[in-house]
């Protein structure tokens, strides 16, 4: 398969669909540090199942359990062969993994996927949702896509989909996001009326744009997506903020680099796939949950502290609203509806296999929570940008 390969999204035959009557296996949270087996014939049969990069695998199989080679004199049949080093180098490098994600070749999402899976086959979708789509009916392994900015903040959508969505966080990737402006060829700085781009591309580049005295703003779904358009339509007076590899495929030129407001402009993307990775201890991890509380006084400060008397450090939150649950109805109808109901979104810097983790999480269920997920356990991305 070719190293950047890039197609568009089609169903394939179910080739790598587990054993007809298996079931996706989740699971909870209390039953993570269980390690299950595979046998040989799913080990070598099911590629697509087997851990990627950042999906926690190494050089001794993905469950650390040795694979059992059933013994035959008859050479004629076909055994499974037992699992090498070298089929494990294949899937750390993401080769014959198909990676979803959201927008048009050359956007940042695309350069995600290709960070976390160097050598995956990349499938452009065109809304988020399409991209867990994709995954959930196998015309993707995986899909990679944006949760949050360092300067936009998160990108609720994703938070959204999450839970409406069965997926698991098998990891995470930050990339440095440097933004380009991109015309036409012949068009010049000073012949631009209006910047089109994401929005987050375009909030991320507000002062810039302005001291260039671009004044409009015209957000669409994806920076790659701006370019081509500005291509296809051959706009004078609008410019692309995208990646310099837009330019380069939909032929424009690059009229300023580095146009984003803060030079240090890191994206966090998560990598999603059918099945949980087994949660390690031996390097740092990260955990997602999404929970909803009690109403009552203090209910957050007291959920947050079973993490804090146990000395797990939070990475992030982020609370929306309970879409199925918006309000709170009061019990003896004396209060007008007002009460809005919310699901919280951690992040917190331990593994699941880690029994202190399992501890603060039996904790939160036992006591606090009307309602918990685990949405991932996963390698924390410790690389540069
Ligand atoms: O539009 C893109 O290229 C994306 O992948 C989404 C995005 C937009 C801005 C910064 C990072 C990711």
């Amino acid at each position: 398969m070719a190293a950047s390969s890039s197609s568009s999204l089609r169903i394939p035959a179910p080739t790598h669909h587990p054993a007809a009557g298996a079931r996706p296996r989740r699971l909870p949270f209390h039953a993570v540090s269980v390690r299950p087996r595979r046998s040989a014939a799913s080990a070598s049969s099911s590629s697509q199942q087997a851990p990627a990069p950042g999906d926690g695998d190494d050089a001794d199989g993905p469950t650390g359990v040795p694979v059992p080679v059933p013994f035959s004199r008859d050479s004629a049949i076909a055994l499974p062969r037992p699992l090498t080093s070298a089929d494990l180098t294949g899937e750390a490098s993401g080769e014959g993994l198909r990676v979803a994600y959201q927008g048009c070749p050359g956007a940042y999402s695309e350069a995600a996927a290709k960070k976390a899976y160097p050598s995956c086959e990349t499938v452009p979708c065109e809304y988020f949702e399409t991209a867990f789509q994709a995954v959930e009916k196998w015309a993707a392994d995986r899909a990679v896509l944006p949760l949050e900015n360092s300067l936009g903040g998160s990108i609720h959508r994703n938070y959204d989909l999450l839970l409406r969505h069965r997926l698991h966080i098998v990891g995470e990737v930050r990339l440095a996001v440097r933004h380009c402006l991109l015309a036409n060829r012949g068009v010049k700085i000073e012949n631009l009326r209006s910047a089109m781009s994401h929005p987050q591309a375009l909030a991320q580049c507000e002062q810039t744009l302005t001291q260039l005295g671009i004044e409009h703003r015209e957000a669409v779904d994806d920076t790659a997506g701006a370019a081509k358009q500005i291509a296809e339509e051959n706009l004078q007076d609008t410019a692309a903020v995208a990646s310099s590899l837009a330019a380069q495929l939909y032929g424009l030129d690059i009229l300023a680099e580095n146009i984003q407001d803060d030079a240090d402009n890191v994206t966090r993307f998560m990598m999603l796939a059918r099945e949980p990775i087994i949660p390690r201890t031996d390097k740092p991890f990260k955990t997602s949950i999404v929970f909803s509380l009690e109403e009552g006084p203090g209910q957050l400060f007291k959920a947050l502290a079973v993490f804090a008397l146990r000395k797990i450090n939070l990475t992030k939150m982020e609370s929306r609203p309970h879409k199925k649950k918006p309000l709170r109805v009061a019990d003896d109808n004396s209060t007008p509806l007002k009460h809005f109901d919310y699901l919280f979104y951690v992040d917190f810097e331990a593994s699941m296999a880690d029994p202190n983790a399992q501890n603060a999480l039996s904790n939160l269920k036992q006591e606090f929570a009307t309602f918990l997920r685990v949405l991932g356990s996963y390698p924390t991305d410790v690389t540069e940008a």
